[in-house]
């Protein structure tokens, strides 16, 4: 085993002092002698843990508060040296080899996120010696081991006491990446945090958390490789972004199934998404990205036989969303009914799963709880470059909505436009979708016109059965020309939602009027491309 390399001197300098006593302790234990910068190495020697200040190896105090501790040739020599190679140099310069590094930095994040955070706070926290000595030690891994995280401690130990005080190279070599992606994200944090002051002054008042940076740094964790992309000649793997720590087909839990496919991905994606907008038990049934049938109900059972009445021919094939924990009856009727490739729900029963455990193939996902909006940003990759915007979190309540129409809508009407209306924000546009009581009857989506989408969920509705009749129309954005309004009108549409603010407005009010049809403008609309 030509690749263990012991550990016989360590660096321990840490912010976060989290398990950092007890991984002392067992570096001790196994004959380690231990260097410590100020506030690390008192508390070590607070609870009699052997240890010396860099300070004292290095000969030179730590200084200007702390910016300069670390940054010495004994303490980078001792990192960086090539085992075999560099032993004349070092003993020339009195530099001891140091074999293992434990840092974790100055919160950053943490500071600037706090109220009020000055840039002179942000810039006391930027850590500078921490990460030389990350990387350092990183680079050298052939020799040396860092450890960024202290969920690594106990791995370190572990392998030491198998290996005679040492590591193997695939550990140090593993841990290496892992310092690099660290300080790679730390980096990109201070490079945004910096990139948002613009114009290009150091001042607080230039610094604004909602501007976009002048690049745009993040960091994604491959979560898997996938089979391929969107077809199967396309590579393609999921990325999930750790700050995100919501409740997302990203952090889902997979119960059962085949492995999750890009597409599947995608548009468990939008289901999910689509089914966090509604109280009480609500169903998304998505097809290729688009909702095929979304309904409430009174339980869950109900919400999803409504909704699969919408469409029943391209439910077959789609992705189940609920926004409930998913019950027997309810996963019953799915296995009895359809083929269908992903179900997700907040929680899944077990009895639920027992169902479901009959289809062998079934990906079934449990994503928790939801309690908050995502706020996060929303990207789209266009051939070179991308796209940032805020995720669409508008939704317009009915006192934000106001009747252009002669005739009012009813109650029960209202209520169908926001259900209506809501939906459509997750349709592909040209988004036209028809409801009626709480369950959608007819979908158009991504059609290039709107009287197209609209022609679309008519014929929909009387291919499936459905009665349009005094159904609701939501349209994602304004109708440019009458048309939209008189196809609805033929389908039986009796009162549409719509954001309003075309140069034709008057004449489409005029249509509406005539056909004797009620119409609300939102005065917000809802692209989705
Ligand atoms: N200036 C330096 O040479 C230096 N060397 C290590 N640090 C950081 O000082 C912190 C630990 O300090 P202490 O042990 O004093 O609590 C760690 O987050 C470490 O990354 C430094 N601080 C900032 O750059």
């Amino acid at each position: 085993m030509n690749n263990v390399r012991p550990i016989r001197r360590a660096l321990l300098s840490v912010s976060d002092k989290t398990g950092i006593l007890e991984f002392a302790q067992a570096l001790h234990a196994q004959g380690v002698e231990l260097l410590s910068t100020g506030g690390t190495a008192k508390l070590l020697a607070d609870n009699n843990i052997p240890v010396m200040e860099v300070s004292d190896y290095t000969g030179h105090p730590e200084i200007m508060d702390g910016r300069v501790k670390t940054l010495h040739p004994k303490i980078h020599g001792g990192i960086l040296a090539r085992r075999g190679i560099d032993e004349i140099v070092m003993e020339q310069n009195a530099i001891k080899p140091i074999d293992l590094v434990a840092v974790n930095l100055y919160p950053f994040a943490e500071t600037v996120a706090k109220p009020g955070c000055t840039l002179a706070d942000a810039v006391e926290n930027i850590d500078i010696g921490g990460p030389t000595m990350v990387r350092s030690t990183a680079k050298n891994h052939k020799d040396t081991t860092i450890v960024v995280n202290a969920k690594d401690y106990g791995r370190v130990i572990a392998e030491m006491q198998a290996n005679n005080g040492s590591t193997t190279l695939e550990t140090r070599f593993d841990l290496a990446i892992a310092a690099f992606e660290h300080t790679a994200a730390y980096d990109g944090m201070i490079a945004n945090y910096f990139g948002t002051m613009v114009p290009a002054h150091s001042t607080d008042e230039c610094h604004d958390d909602s501007a976009f940076p002048r690049t745009f740094n993040s960091q994604f964790v491959k979560k898997q490789d996938l089979r391929y992309g969107e077809n199967s000649h396309q590579k393609a793997a999921f990325y999930v972004d750790p700050q995100i720590d919501e409740a997302s087909v990203a952090s889902a839990i997979q119960l059962q199934g085949k492995a999750l496919s890009y597409n599947n991905i995608a548009d468990t994606d939008s289901a999910l998404e689509c089914v966090k907008e509604f109280e009480g038990p609500a169903c998304v049934i998505v097809k290729h990205a688009n909702p095929c049938g979304v309904a409430l109900g009174a339980n869950l059972l109900e919400a999803y036989d409504r909704a699969f009445k919408t469409d029943p021919t391209s439910a077959f094939g789609g992705i189940i969303a609920f926004n409930q924990e998913l019950d027997a009856q309810t996963a019953q009727a799915i296995v009895d009914r359809q083929f269908v490739e992903v179900i997700i729900a907040p929680k899944v029963s077990q009895a639920a799963r027992d169902i479901i455990a009959a289809k062998a193939n079934v990906r079934l996902l449990e994503c928790g709880e939801w309690n908050t909006k995502t706020t996060n940003l929303d990207y789209k990759r266009v051939n070179g470059g991308l796209l940032v915007q805020d995720r669409d979190q508008g939704m317009v309540d009915l006192a934000d909505v106001k009747v252009v129409s002669k005739r009012q809508p009813t109650p029960e009407q209202l209520k169908d436009l926001m259900f209506c209306w809501k939906v459509a924000k997750f349709v592909k546009s040209n988004a036209i979708v028809y409801a009626k009581d709480g369950m959608t009857i007819g979908v158009g989506a991504g059609q290039m016109s709107r009287v197209y989408s609209a022609k679309i969920a008519g014929i929909k509705a009387a291919d499936e059965g459905l009665v349009v009749e005094n159904s609701v129309m939501a349209s994602d954005a304004f109708f440019p020309f009458r048309d939209g309004i008189d196809a609805a009108a033929a389908a039986g549409i009796s009162c549409i939602i719509q954001p309003g603010g075309s140069i034709r407005d008057e004449e489409i009010i005029a249509a509406a009027d005539e056909h004797g049809m009620a119409m609300v403008f939102t005065g917000m609309r809802h692209f989705r491309h």
